[in-house]
């Protein structure tokens, strides 16, 4: 397994690839890697003949009192991990390697508004920023995002749509620790009474599941999702809000493909997490 720190060197070795003939993918990371970005990884190597992993905590995402320096880095620990799920190229720039004075940015308007767009407002700009970037460096045939960040694979794949980049963009399921909570690089962030706490986003998650269905109100299903997290004294809702799957904007009553997300502090951590509801 190669790691590349520059653009050049990972064009080169990706042009290089191209001429034999091979497919690559990408999985877009931030590092310190877990099992949900592992399944990434696997779903990844299956697909296609080269597997690149980037390992990058972008400084463009993070808003000003947001926790870029405090994010957990580990790349032994994820070279370790890559290599032995089969992959062949880890690209772990720099951020000056990425940015040099930049005056491009890739912006997408509406589905950004709502949702981790309120309460972060620069976000979706960074990330929309960075992955165009690493489509242009890595140019994979597909590339691979969880749902538990399923804002973010929503407007990935609009991006996608709209620029007309030549990828496709494979999404992945919540992978989830014994105990029901999502996989998290920021789950390191927990006391052991605050990880026990966490628990009740993904109670809550379950609960809407039980109780969803087709005609619905939106409220009925929120409160009894809003109810199950305030009996949390550690917990303080962002938002748990229920929106149509495609354009992340508010829907009153489950009559279209909705994704029901949510995002909590514990603590000082806030968490994410979130079910689809597909009507027939
Ligand atoms: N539990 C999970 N199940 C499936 N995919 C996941 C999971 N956790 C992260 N991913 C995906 O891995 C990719 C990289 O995510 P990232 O490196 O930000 O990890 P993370 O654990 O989500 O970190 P954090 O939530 O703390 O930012 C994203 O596409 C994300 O959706
Ligand atoms: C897609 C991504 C790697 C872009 O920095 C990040 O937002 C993430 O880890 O989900
Ligand atoms: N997994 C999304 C990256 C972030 O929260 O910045």
């Amino acid at each position: 397994m190669k790691i590349a720190t520059t653009v050049l060197e990972t064009r080169n070795t990706v042009k290089n690839w191209r001429k034999e003939g091979y497919t690559v993918g990408l999985v877009p990371t931030m590092g310190f890697l877990h099992e949900g970005h592992a399944s990434l990884i696997k779903k990844c190597r299956e697909q296609n003949d080269k597997v690149v992993v980037s390992v990058f905590v972008n400084p463009t995402q993070f808003g000003p009192n947001e926790d870029l320096e405090a994010y957990p880095r580990d790349l032994e620990k994820d070279k370790a991990l890559c290599e032995s799920l089969g992959a062949d190229l880890i690209f772990h720039p720099e951020p000056s390697e990425m940015y040099k004075n930049p005056k491009t940015y890739m912006n997408i308007e509406g589905l950004s508004d709502n949702l981790c767009g309120k309460s972060r407002p620069i976000h979706f700009k960074g990330v929309c920023t960075v992955v165009s970037k690493l489509f242009n460096i890595v140019s994979p045939d597909r590339a691979y995002f969880g749902q538990k960040d399923a804002q973010q694979l929503a407007i990935i794949k609009k991006m996608v749509q709209d620029m007309n980049f030549d990828v496709e963009v494979v999404g992945c399921p919540i992978v989830r620790e014994e105990d029901g909570l999502a996989k998290s690089s920021r789950n390191t962030y927990l006391s052991d009474e605050e990880r026990k706490a966490a628990l009740c986003l993904s109670k809550s998650v379950k609960k809407g599941m039980e109780i969803i269905k087709e005609g619905i109100s939106a409220k009925e299903v929120l409160d009894e999702m809003k109810k199950v997290i305030n009996q949390e004294p550690l917990a303080k809702i962002d938002y748990v809000s229920m929106v149509d799957s495609l354009t992340m904007e508010d829907v009153e009553t489950v009559d279209r493909d909705v994704l029901v997300a949510m995002a909590v502090y514990i603590g000082k951590t806030r968490l994410i997490d979130n079910f689809s509801f597909e009507v027939k």
